[in-house]
């Protein structure tokens, strides 16, 4: 079978070349089977899968290593803030060794081992700069660039999207940034708060990253600010030594979600009181149902909310303006700052290369379908990890993934086997 899908490949590669040398000199490359655009998390775990059914599939990256996102833009003291269990890929589990909540660098190691298990190669430093649908042909054509802004083609049946929910980082504009003469950051090139000892430093964004970086900022003596622009739920990690992530997700078998939320918030008041004191305002929905009507991930409390208690982090409202080396605020205070670190998110950055407009919806580069029927589009494409549901749902996508496509690989060698065996001559009868 591998043999017919590289002879149709080579055959299929050399009509290409030949075409192509004539106009550019432009590689096109046809791949035999999936090419899969990303190597994190979710990328992994699509290869492994196919693998696992022995369909080969390509990775294209455009960083220089896997998992870029934890390895190249995390902070040093990240752990995972589910437990262990949840943030497993499919067929590998964790060491037995790694703590309930693994370290950054466990978790790259685990990836690592990951990786190499499952014989994963990515080719790196190969952006995706545009993939398209050829309805005459049936094929995938996906255009690259190298480092020295080399361009080949990828030519492939099925199209894996895997590039992610932070593949982008958000940073808001504002007025005077110009003047404002520190250093402004966003939260993916910070390291530690080492940078920072006895500093004044405006913290914009209080989503996970957010809150743990103004408490890193704390425990290197620097002077951190949050701004709170509207309302966030924050959640303790655990309720009595229970996962709150794990305890919500078993009572969510018996109980409506509603319900549920009214449980999660009402331990929440008895371990935290009320969280509006501090300046931080709860959605009017509940957490769960928030995250599952919009994505937005409740914070998971790891020790940021005793510090705003004593006052050694300070919560600001939304910002009007930058100044120099200051900010000024919707409610008209002004306040000197040394340095400001955006915490504003990320976002996807699939509608800008992929081609194709029914799968993925221009406002947020997401599945329009929503979980768990967002994994699967039209014409052999595919979408792993963007769910809004970490690394849990990228496992669940990962698997459905490679079951489709393992019966249109079976059936395309089968329809294969079918054409050679009409093309070519009668096999001759046995000697007697
Ligand atoms: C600080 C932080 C902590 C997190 N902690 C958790 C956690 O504890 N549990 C959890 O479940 N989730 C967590 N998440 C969510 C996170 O989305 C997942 O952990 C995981 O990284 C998702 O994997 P992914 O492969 O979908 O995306 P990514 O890890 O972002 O990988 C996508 C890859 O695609 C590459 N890429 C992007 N565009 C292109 C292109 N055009 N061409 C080629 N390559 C491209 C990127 O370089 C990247 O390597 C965390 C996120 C952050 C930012
Ligand atoms: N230990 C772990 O496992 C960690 C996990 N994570 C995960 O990584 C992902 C990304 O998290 P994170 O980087 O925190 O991003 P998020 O998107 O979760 O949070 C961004 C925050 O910035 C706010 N914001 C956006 N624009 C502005 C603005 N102009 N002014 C003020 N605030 C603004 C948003 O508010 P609003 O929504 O109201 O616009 C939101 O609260 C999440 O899935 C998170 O759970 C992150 C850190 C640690
Ligand atoms: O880290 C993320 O953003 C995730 O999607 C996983 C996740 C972390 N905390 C949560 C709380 C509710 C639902 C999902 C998550």
């Amino acid at each position: 079978m591998d043999y017919l899908k590289e002879l149709e490949g080579k055959r299929l590669h050399d009509h290409f070349e030949a075409k192509m040398a004539a106009k550019t000199t432009r590689r096109r490359i046809f791949v035999p089977g999936p090419v899969i655009v990303g190597a994190g998390p979710s990328g992994l775990a699509a290869a492994a899968c196919l693998k696992e059914k022995g369909i080969p599939s390509l990775i294209l990256e455009r960083a220089n290593c896997i998992a870029s996102l934890w390895q190249l833009k995390t902070y040093d003291r990240l752990r995972l803030h589910l437990p262990k269990h949840f943030c497993e890929l499919i067929l590998m589990p964790f060491p037995s060794d790694f703590p309930t909540y693994p370290t950054k660098q466990q978790f790259l190691a685990y990836l690592n081992a990951y990786a190499e298990h499952f014989d994963l190669k990515p080719v790196f430093n190969m952006t995706v700069v545009s993939a398209r649908f050829d309805s005459r042909c049936g094929l995938w054509f996906v255009k690259t660039l190298g480092l020295k802004n080399e361009e080949t083609e990828y030519v492939c049946q099925w199209l894996i999207v895997a590039t992610g929910e932070n593949a982008e980082e958000v940073v808001p504009e504002f007025e005077g940034v110009d003047e404002f003469g520190g250093p402004i950051l966003h939260t993916s090139s910070y390291k530690s708060g080492e940078l920072f000892r006895g500093k004044k430093v405006l913290v914009v964004g209080c989503g996970n990253s957010g809150m743990e970086v103004c408490l890193d900022l704390c425990n290197y003596n620097a002077s951190p600010s949050l701004v709170v622009k509207d309302s966030v739920h924050i959640l303790p990690q655990e309720i009595l030594g229970i996962s709150t992530f794990g305890l919500s997700i078993w009572l969510l078998k018996w109980f409506p979600m509603r319900l549920v939320d009214h449980f999660l918030l009402l331990v929440s008041r008895l371990m935290f009181g009320d969280t509006a004191q501090f300046g931080i305002n709860r959605p009017e929905r509940g957490p769960l149902e928030l995250k599952s009507m919009t994505g937005k991930t409740p914070v998971l409390d790891i020790g940021t909310l005793a510090k705003i208690k004593t006052g050694h982090i300070r919560v600001c409202k939304a910002i009007k303006q930058l100044k120099h080396q200051a900010v000024e605020f919707i409610d008209g205070k002004v306040e000197h700052f040394d340095a400001i670190i955006f915490a504003t998110g990320y976002k996807s950055n699939v509608t800008s290369w992929l081609k194709e407009t029914n799968m993925f919806s221009e406002k947020n580069g997401l599945p329009r379908k929503p979980f768990p029927n967002g994994w699967k589009g039209e014409c052999g494409l595919y979408s792993v990890g963007l769910t809004q549901r970490g690394l849990l749902g990228a496992s669940l996508d990962a698997r459905r993934i490679a079951e489709d496509i393992e019966h249109s690989w079976k059936a395309e060698a089968t329809h294969f086997m079918a054409f050679t065996a009409c093309a070519l001559p009668p096999t001759p009868p046995p000697q007697p």
